[in-house]
């Protein structure tokens, strides 16, 4: 039986990146993986919905009549949007599988690679079960790394045929963009996959927001920005509506809504999309016989060091990425993977600090979020200043003729106030936020970041600006510009 330093289960980026970082310091590696290598960070994910994305948006642009161009006759096979988007999987799915085969065992490199193809399941707490199409084969290893991920989550009631009725995973298996489309929640997956099937304007698209605002754990004036521009593409917004049920004809879906006022809807569509969150794959993973137990929420608990938090000590199994609670992103499960194998080599590593992550949200405009939101310090009682920059005094905005977007920053309330989190949307919003993540991160002052220099013409101005905004300095003035330029204090009440 095989015997390996680490055993990885699953190869999505918490896996493959803590296969990768293992690798660094000479370890014996078989990543297992049971379905696509790269998981969603490649396949029905990450990558191809934002290869789906990047066409859509090329399309809208290609598709515009106000800018003094017009082309011919525009068009749109969906077939070949799908082509493309799996050639972007499989072009990253290769690039990993290259790597994997340079490290591979006898190859004059220290530590090496290898991938299994097959479902792992614990028999004890040094030895899995791989089972995959050449039936089952039995692992050892000295520590382990659980990075199995989430999956779509599945209403009571709601019957998936993944077909008409589809999760993220179904979309790709389409054969035609659907005349009709419900999509149910109106999270990310939900808000991106409106702006995808909208701007290819071959769908009529009913977004389904039974918060009354989409995006509900962001801030109202973030959520109404994403839900009117929503609308501008032409989605259809049920605010307030819960799903009642879906009635399946032979030719169409019978909607019946049911809105908080009392009033109920029957719409008919051709598909209904269910994007209402992510649940951790835990089941069948053989947990029971390591005497490791999951959260009420199905998660995995990790300390610090991404080690697993469990009674029974099993300080050699760590777990990294979507199953463990914390936010579903790329680069958050990146990062956990990486550092669960800098604890297995047992070097030195900085802990996790999550408070400059950031998040994209592939809207049109696009929506960038980094550190936190008014809403969490006012759950918080933490006291904060805010302010908000409008791109319509943004010249590189202007110059774009795209000056539907802002920037909003909140900095705390003491003396020397420093940058707690920023909000921004817009055109490249995704590429500038980071540079704010690297001002929360260093911990400097607002007076120490309003000496940057901010390249002109650009839309990263905009910080700029409401940096100055938020120390009373900025060039053009809130007095002049009410609608543009926004500042407000908030403390929590204090009880008598
Ligand atoms: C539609 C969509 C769009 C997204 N867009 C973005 C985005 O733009 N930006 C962003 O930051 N995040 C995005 N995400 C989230 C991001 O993809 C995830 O946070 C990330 O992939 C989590 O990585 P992971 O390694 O924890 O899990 P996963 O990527 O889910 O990988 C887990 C892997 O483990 C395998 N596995 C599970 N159980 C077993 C087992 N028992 N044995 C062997 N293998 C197993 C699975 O087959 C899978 O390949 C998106 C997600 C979706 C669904
Ligand atoms: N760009 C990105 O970073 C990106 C893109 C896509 C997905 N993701 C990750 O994937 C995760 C999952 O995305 P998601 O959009 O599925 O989840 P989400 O948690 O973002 O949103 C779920 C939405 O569904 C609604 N909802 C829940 N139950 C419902 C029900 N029974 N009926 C109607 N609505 C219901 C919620 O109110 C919420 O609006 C996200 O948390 C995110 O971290 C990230």
């Amino acid at each position: 039986m095989k015997n390996y330093d680490l055993i990885v289960i699953g190869s999505g980026p918490a896996g493959f990146s803590a296969a990768m970082r293992a690798l660094d310091f000479g370890l014996s590696i078989c990543i297992v993986e049971g379905a696509h290598l790269g998981g969603a960070g490649v396949m029905n994910g990450a990558l191809t919905s934002k290869t789906m994305y990047e066409l859509s948006m090329d399309y809208a642009v290609a598709a515009r009549t106000d800018r003094g161009y017009r082309s011919g006759s525009l068009s749109v096979d969906f077939g070949q949007v799908i082509k493309t988007v799996m050639q972007a999987a499989k072009e990253k799915q290769y690039q990993m599988l290259s790597q994997i085969e340079t490290f591979s065992d006898g190859k004059p490199y220290p530590g090496s690679l290898c991938l299994k193809r097959g479902w792992a399941k614990f028999i004890d707490s040094h030895t899995i079960s791989v089972t995959g199409k050449q039936g089952t084969e039995t692992l050892k290893a000295k520590s382990f790394v659980i990075a199995t991920g989430a999956r779509p989550r599945h209403a009571p009631g709601l019957d998936i045929d993944h077909e008409r009725i589809i999760d993220s995973d179904d979309l790709l298996k389409l054969t035609k963009f659907p005349e009709r489309m419900l999509i149910v929640g109106s999270g990310i997956i939900g808000c991106e996959m409106a702006t995808i099937f909208s701007n290819f304007k071959q769908t009529e698209v009913h977004l389904l927001d039974r918060a009354n605002r989409v995006l509900p754990y962001e801030d109202d004036d973030v959520s109404s920005f994403v839900s009117k521009n929503l609308e501008d593409n032409g989605v259809i917004i049920h605010h307030t509506a819960h799903l009642r049920t879906i009635n399946k004809h032979p030719n169409h879906l019978e909607v019946i809504l049911d809105y908080d006022d009392g009033h109920s809807k029957v719409i008919e569509v051709d598909v209904a999309l269910v994007a209402i969150g992510r649940v951790p794959n835990t089941d069948n993973l053989g947990l029971e016989e390591i005497g490791v137990t999951t959260t009420e929420r199905g998660t995995l608990e990790i300390a610090d060091h991404c080690v697993l938090r469990d009674a029974n000590n099993t300080c050699h199994i760590y777990a990294a990425g979507d199953i463990t609670g914390h936010a579903q992103l790329y680069s958050v499960a990146e990062f956990q993977g990486r550092l669960a194998s800098e604890q297995i080599a047992d070097t030195p590593c900085y802990p996790m600090d999550y408070s400059h992550m950031s998040t994209l949200m592939f809207f049109k405009p696009e929506v960038a979020s980094v550190g936190r939101n008014e809403k969490q310090l006012r759950a918080a009682n933490t006291p904060y200043k805010v302010a908000y920059y409008s791109n319509q005094l943004v010249n590189r905005a202007i110059a774009m003729r795209s000056t539907m977007g802002f920037i909003k920053i909140i900095v705390s309330n003491g003396d020397e106030p420093k940058i707690l989190g920023m909000r921004a949307g817009g055109p490249q919003a995704s590429a500038y936020i980071v540079s704010v993540a690297h001002l929360i991160n260093q911990g400097n002052s607002l007076v120490e970041v309003l000496r940057i220099f901010y390249p002109h013409p650009s839309l990263a101005e905009g910080i700029q600006e409401c940096l100055r905004t938020l120390s009373g300095k900025s060039i053009y003035k809130p007095e002049a510009f009410p609608e543009f330029i926004k500042f407000k204090e908030w403390k929590p009440e204090v009880k008598r």
